[in-house]
């Protein structure tokens, strides 16, 4: 280590400039010298950028796919979209301009084609695909990964343990706990109203889906709804969906990417640091507990437990890395979608009208819904279906990378090693796929609308995505956005306030970035 340090002081002596009078070589000749290999290397680095954009342009395998030049020459434009929060509204414009299928960076592509989902994304295709390393990162839990990025055998073995907590049989021995919530909601609601006016309904169905997925996760809530407000904990995670964005796009730049890890600044190291702990030591706590109570865990012991009664198919990287996906998979996705619907039937009296007496008709109290009763409520459910189309929870990509030989992608060859996606926003409100795509129409999921609305592309709706890495938490999150969305309905008479009229126009940062819906409640029978 000495030798090298030695040899590294003696290689910079050499270096540096000597004096006119000792060896006749001149300080300012140096520094020409320094000059001149510095403006090279500018030179050719505008080279190397100069011929890579002609190449992207017209020598690269994707070059017969159609975008805009900006896109097809540099990452620039969709990385500029993606920082200024517009990334799905702008790539819906290229599919309105270009087609079904969009080149909108060099070396990707998002297409709005419903065969993408079985070409990509389906069961006998999962294993040619990879997920796109850049987007999800490393798993922040260590390896082994969690669910999320580990790779296809890894995670084939991991989602065969913790689906049992999320079967139907599962689901209906949690909805005892669901019930206990959303009568909670209520309770807050009526309390919230009373004091304030007004409450902000994005607000509550945080609280109420952070603290269900809380005391499945943990064995606990967050508190969320009896305090009627956040933790510490909630807040940071939302404030940092807006730097992962632009983390995202760092990551894209190699030395950036290096110089943000190396500098970033102690205490958000150490933020990142107790936030992921917060999680961690709340599982661990779970997991010490022995109780037959319902709760994720529950299931995997009963199903994954090795002869010391230890859990056989989770390591502790993966039992952390879970419980925080979860935690947010399971969460903030559901509550967006409770408060697209109630925004969208605000606006629209009928449509609101017809959903509240089918379930005013249908229950009287909480007490009498139940997970098969609610499942047959029609126009509840065509409300679901219209809202996850309409403002998909995940509104953007997930990426996926062809494998070396290529592939085919609705009928079109794609070179290995590229970006596919299929997009949900655009996907969802393209013309070509739906009529009237960015009116809310339930009606269109039901039978009396097949005559006007039979001919929408309705496979293309996937927002839970498909195949073998599509949502675990698919039917808890249909039964808490029945529940919840049923519960509101028959509780309350609500009116958006006038700065809630144009609350569905807000910025996209991966995930939605939902400013407050304020409501004034009223509760029903008084
Ligand atoms: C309306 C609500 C929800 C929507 C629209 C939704 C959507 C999605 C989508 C699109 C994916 C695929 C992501 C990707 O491939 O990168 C996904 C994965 C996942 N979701 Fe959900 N989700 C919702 C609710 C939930 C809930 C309630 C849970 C409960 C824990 C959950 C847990 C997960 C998990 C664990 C994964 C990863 C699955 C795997 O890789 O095997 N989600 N979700």
């Amino acid at each position: 280590m000495l030798i090298a340090g030695e040899k590294m002081a003696a290689f910079y002596t050499s270096l540096r400039p000597r004096s006119a009078d000792t060896n006749g070589y001149h300080e300012q000749g140096f520094l020409k010298e320094v000059n001149g290999i510095h403006k090279r290397l500018i030179y050719n680095k505008f080279l190397y950028v100069f011929l890579r954009v002609l190449y992207n342009l017209f020598l690269h395998p994707l070059r017969s796919f159609p975008g805009p030049l900006s896109s097809r020459a540099t990452i620039l434009a969709s990385q500029r979209q993606i920082v200024k929060g517009s990334f799905p509204f702008w790539l819906n414009d290229l599919h309105l301009k270009y087609g079904p299928i969009v080149r909108y960076a060099p070396d990707e592509l998002s297409t709005i084609d419903s065969r993408v989902w079985k070409d990509v994304y389906g069961h006998r295709t999962t294993n040619q695909f990879t997920k796109q390393k850049d987007f999800y990162g490393p798993d922040q839990y260590g390896n082994p990964a969690g669910l999320i990025r580990a790779d296809n055998a890894g995670h084939a073995r991991q989602r065969k343990l913790v689906s049992h907590a999320f079967s139907d049989k599962a689901l209906k021995e949690q909805e005892l706990i669901l019930k206990g919530y959303v009568k909670l909601l209520v309770e807050q609601l009526t309390k919230a109203s009373k004091q304030h006016g007004e409450v902000d309904m994005v607000r509550f169905y945080n609280y109420t889906t952070f603290d269900i997925m809380a005391d499945l996760t943990f064995g606990e809530p967050l508190g969320l709804l009896q305090e009627s407000k956040y933790i510490p904990w909630v807040s940071a995670l939302f404030g940092s969906i807006q730097l992962l964005t632009v983390a995202g796009v760092i990551k894209r730049w190699p030395l950036l990417d290096g110089l943000l890890h190396r500098y970033l600044p102690k205490h958000l190291k150490e933020g990142r640091r107790q936030h992921m702990l917060f999680s961690s030591e709340r599982v661990d706590k779970r997991m010490q507990r022995v109780t037959d109570r319902p709760d994720i865990w529950t299931y995997v012991m009963r199903e994954g437990k090795d002869e010391d009664g230890g859990m056989s198919g989770l390591l502790p990287s993966q039992l952390h890395s879970n419980a925080s996906t979860f935690m947010l998979a399971g969460t903030e996705t559901t509550a967006t979608e409770l408060s697209g619907i109630t925004y969208y039937l605000h606006q629209q009296p009928a449509k609101l009208a017809r959903l509240k007496k089918e379930i005013r008709d249908a229950f009287t109290s909480v007490e009498d819904m139940t997970m098969t009763k609610l499942s047959q409520l029609e126009y509840l459910n065509a409300c679901i279906e219209e809202g996850l189309r309409i403002y998909p929870p995940v509104p953007g990509l997930i990426p996926r990378e062809t494998p070396d030989a290529g592939a085919n992608v609705a009928d079109r060859w794609v070179p290995g090693g590229t970006i596919v996606s299929i997009a949900h926003y655009p996907a969802y409100h393209s013309p070509s796929n739906f009529k009237d795509p960015d009116s809310f129409v339930p009606e269109r999921w039901l039978p009396e609308g097949q005559q006007e609305y039979g001919s929408d592309n309705k496979e293309v709706v996937n927002a839970f995505s498909y195949g073998p890495r599509n949502c675990l938490g698919k039917n808890l999150a249909y039964h808490e956005m029945r529940l919840v969305l049923a519960t509101v309905m028959l509780s309350f008479d609500m009116e958006l306030s006038k700065e809630a009229e144009d609350w569905i126009h807000h910025e996209c940062h991966i995930l939605w970035a939902k400013p407050p819906m304020k409501a004034k409640l009223t509760p029903v029978g008084n």
